[in-house]
């Protein structure tokens, strides 16, 4: 128990939660284990007999039963250790499965200030890098390791039981051996960390610069990107260097450490053979012996080494899993009618705490209303749209759905009922169909569900004429699409929830006309009968709503119809409009009542 702890295992053993196919392999294995230990100690005692018998051998050979017991021997040891090499490798390869899902199975339920704070590269070189270095631990060091132990303890039953005298000087250079191998774990731990993290900026560059690989190209700056990949490239190569140099010290001491303890034992063992107290054979079982203690000690030594290696590369991987799932509030399966409350909502981003951006928020809005947010930039606008899907939760004030408090309803119930239509839609590297049916977690969307979607959000066509249609492979978020045929494809997403709650945030950036048109009805039939919070930016949008919220820094300062808030000369929603049709929009759009 003791030396679990001092190993650091113990967390990670209950973590890992050996599953009962890895825990019979395990099982298996070490008796495999075992066994094949067993027979390799044989092998010395046979020699042994043979080396003292010599001369009983010379005229009639060495006996059948003889040769045939060491061919059986033989035989036996290459089957247990074949065995043993399968199950604890499969045993290793699931137990590394595992936590490669387990982990990001937390990652990817870890709340969203979570997520502000870690990269994705980082997030996922702990997935790959690091998952990787358990898996070498685990698949090729546990195994030998345990095997060279129980040699380790055998052959030191052999070799007392063998000459007590002779074993003396093993008695100094074995624990000093071991010794070497637990001083330098603790060091590589260390350093493996470096490693690790080192590999994780690296990753975290490159993945930066692959995912903004167009910007990069725009501005010329390929070589400035390469620059920046090869200066955390040389910090990790660095970390790597100083690792292989104390790796390198450490293992010509181990090697000093056997080679001394062969030669001290072979000039003592000719010494006792000249007093007559040790026989030629017993001298060469014993040599046997020891070298195949001295053998497995190093090579527990290393695996000490290649452990803590592994712990430093894991201790993040680990700690990621100590963390846990935050409890998801079990989904209450209420329903909701569509009316959403906000009052005195106070909030701050975790990683900003010194700035407040929502500064007491009180805004009610009933089943069906459209709500327009508008304000200038960094209002707070997609900050209230973040504290309704619950990525964050306000620090003052409440949340309430239906009269009832966000959290009594649980984060999943609520989220059922919502769905996001955003600036830019996110879409994933699969087809359209899997696009569109991911709206509908944990069910199969039927084809016709899907095309009768994509009808109301004005995107069959589009899809139709490609020459997969609804197989078509969109590319990575979406690169092999227009941007107003990403945008019908989210509003088809979000048709096909079918919410109470609609959190539309309005691209920026114009379409054409002819594509604004077919995204702007589509957008209508999807506001149609539901509650929907715009994040709005286009004038022909902001005046279709039932309600202008007019923002700045963190508060409400204006509510009311456009046509109330343009009565407000002096409001800054007189401002804003002022500002943006004199930049860009038609004077009609001012007042869509007139023709
Ligand atoms: N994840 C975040 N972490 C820290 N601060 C943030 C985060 N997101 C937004 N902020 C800050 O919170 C404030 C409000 O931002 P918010 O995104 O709500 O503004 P907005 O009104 O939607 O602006 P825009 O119209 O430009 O999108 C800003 O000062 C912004 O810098």
């Amino acid at each position: 128990m003791k030396f679990r702890r001092a190993a650091g295992w113990e967390p990670h053993l209950e973590r890992l939660r050996l599953a009962y196919p890895v825990r019979w392999r395990v099982a298996a294995g070490l008796a495999c284990m075992v066994a094949a230990v067993g027979l390799q100690l044989a092998i010395p005692h046979g020699i042994a007999y043979a080396v003292d018998n010599i001369d009983r051998f010379r005229d009639g050979g060495i006996p059948f039963h003889l040769v045939l017991t060491m061919l059986v021997v033989v035989v036996l040891y290459a089957v247990t250790s074949m065995a043993r090499f399968y199950l604890m490798h499969t045993a290793g390869y699931r137990i590394v499965a595992r936590v490669r899902r387990r982990l990001f199975d937390t990652i990817v339920h870890q709340p969203i200030p979570f997520h502000d704070q870690h990269h994705v590269g980082e997030l996922s070189s702990r997935l790959s890098a690091d998952v990787m270095a358990l898996h070498e631990s685990l698949t090729m060091g546990a195994g030998n390791a345990l095997r060279s132990l129980t040699l380790l303890l055998g052959g030191l039953a052999m070799l007392l039981h063998l000459s007590p005298v002779l074993s003396l000087p093993l008695a100094v250079f074995i624990p000093a051996s071991l010794l070497v191998g637990k001083r330098s774990g603790a060091s590589y731990r260390e350093r493996s960390r470096e490693v690790q993290s080192s590999m994780a900026a690296a990753g975290k560059t490159a993945q930066e610069y692959f995912s903004n690989v167009r910007l990069v190209q725009a501005f010329n700056q390929q070589d400035g990107a390469a620059r920046a990949y090869a200066r955390t490239v040389r910090r990790l190569l660095e970390v790597s260097m100083a690792n292989a140099r104390m790796m390198a010290v450490y293992q010509g001491l181990q090697s000093i450490l056997t080679l001394l303890a062969l030669v001290v034992t072979v000039c003592l063992g000719v010494h006792l053979i000249a007093q007559g107290v040790l026989s030629i054979g017993e001298l060469t079982a014993f040599i046997l012996y020891a070298s195949m203690v001295t053998d497995a000690a190093s090579s527990v030594a290393e695996f000490w080494n290649s452990w803590m290696r592994t712990l430093g590369a894991t201790d993040r991987i680990f700690a990621l899993l100590r963390e846990g799932q935050p409890p998801l509030a079990a989904d209450t399966g209420r329903r909701l009618g569509g009316a959403i409350a906000l009052r005195g909502v106070r909030f701050s981003y975790p990683e900003r705490p010194g700035m407040t951006a929502l500064d007491g928020i009180d805004l009610e809005i009933a089943p069906g209303e459209k709500v327009a947010l508008v304000g200038p930039s960094g209002a707070g606008k997609s900050t209230i749209a973040n504290l309704i899907l619950g990525h964050y939760r306000p620090e003052a004030g409440q949340m309430l759905f239906d009269g009832v408090d966000a959290a009594e309803i649980g984060l999943a119930a609520v989220r059922r009922h919502i769905a996001i239509v955003e600036q830019e839609p996110s879409l994933f590297s699969g087809s359209i169909a899997e696009n569109i049916a991911f709206a509908l977690p944990g069910r199969e969307v039927t084809r016709e569900e899907l095309v009768a979607a994509a009808r109301l959000a004005h995107a069959h066509d589009f899809i139709s004429a490609f020459p997969q249609g609804y197989d078509t492979v969109v590319g990575e978020r979406g690169v092999q699409l227009s941007g107003g045929q990403k945008q019908r494809i989210a509003i088809a997403r979000a048709l096909l929830r079918d919410p109470g709650i609609l959190i539309l945030d309005e691209a920026t950036s114009a379409l054409d006309a002819a594509s604004e048109r077919l995204v702007q009805s589509a957008l209508d039939t999807l506001m149609q009968g539901r509650t929907t919070i715009i994040i709005a930016h286009r004038l022909s949008t902001i005046a279709k709503a039932d309600r202008i919220v007019v923002m700045d820094d963190g508060v409400v300062r204006q509510q009311g119809s456009h046509a109330e808030l343009m009565r407000q000369p002096d409001g800054l929603y007189a401002a804003l409009i002022r500002n943006q049709v004199q930049h860009q929009m038609p004077a009609r759009i001012l007042h869509p009542a007139s023709p």
